[in-house]
């Protein structure tokens, strides 16, 4: 049986409200000022090292605190990551649809804990198969490996990559699985410019995109 496995941020949540909040809370450590929602949400793909780096870069903070500011910013975040973020409409329902015929898999560059806490939070925990974080591996998307890794674990031969981005595409391109870009999450290209095999705009539309196949 063919496994779907989700990216998280921008695909299933819109998380970019809680990870601005901790992001100011960690510039204000720092004294610098906030950053908007537009400002971070475009920072947001790379996994949190990556996430920080560019909040120290956006307000010309020496990039020599770094790890200090990703311990901040993570003491922020991960003890309240779905203070502001809401699931997408309609993403519990695709979700509990597919569920019924394929396993599914989570594959996000956010690190594991937080994942996991808000998957619970959402109470979306006992539909996944598998959950592969930005730190349960050595490396992270778009290294194609913490991809099939989530699709190892969930027995699958063959798996559907659904997800948001440009990291996503490259991703699911790497491990040679076809690719749903989901179009009103935090990409920052056109969707002409990113490679997909099938894209939606709503998640209402989702099972039926994925299922017509095996139909
Ligand atoms: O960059 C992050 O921390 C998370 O992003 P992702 O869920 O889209 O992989």
């Amino acid at each position: 049986m063919n496994a779907i496995i989700f990216d998280l941020d921008g695909t299933l949540i819109d998380s970019a409200p809680d990870l601005r909040a901790a992001a100011n809370a960690m510039l204000a450590e720092f004294g610098a000022p906030p950053l908007t929602l537009d400002e971070v949400r475009g920072f947001i793909g790379n996994g949190v090292p990556k996430l920080v780096e560019r909040c120290l870069a956006a307000r010309g903070i020496d990039p020599a605190v770094h790890l200090d500011a990703v311990a901040r910013f993570s003491a922020h975040y991960d003890v309240a990551p779905a203070a502001l973020t809401v699931l997408y409409p309609g993403a519990r329902t695709a979700l509990q649809v597919l569920a019924r015929s394929h396993p599914l898999g989570l594959c996000t560059n956010k690190p594991e804990a937080p994942a996991r806490k808000l998957l619970t939070h959402f109470g979306l925990e006992t539909l996944f198969g598998a959950v592969i974080g930005g730190d349960s591996l050595p490396v992270r998307k778009p290294d194609p490996a913490p991809l099939i890794a989530a699709r190892d674990a969930l027995g699958a031969a063959a798996a559907v990559y659904v997800g948001d981005s440009e990291v996503d595409a490259e991703t699911a391109q790497a491990a040679a699985m076809p690719f749903a870009l989901f179009t009103g999450g935090y990409r920052k290209t056109p969707v002409s410019g990113i490679a997909h095999w099938r894209a939606f705009a709503a998640h209402d539309a989702l099972p039926g995109l994925i299922l017509r196949d095996a139909a």
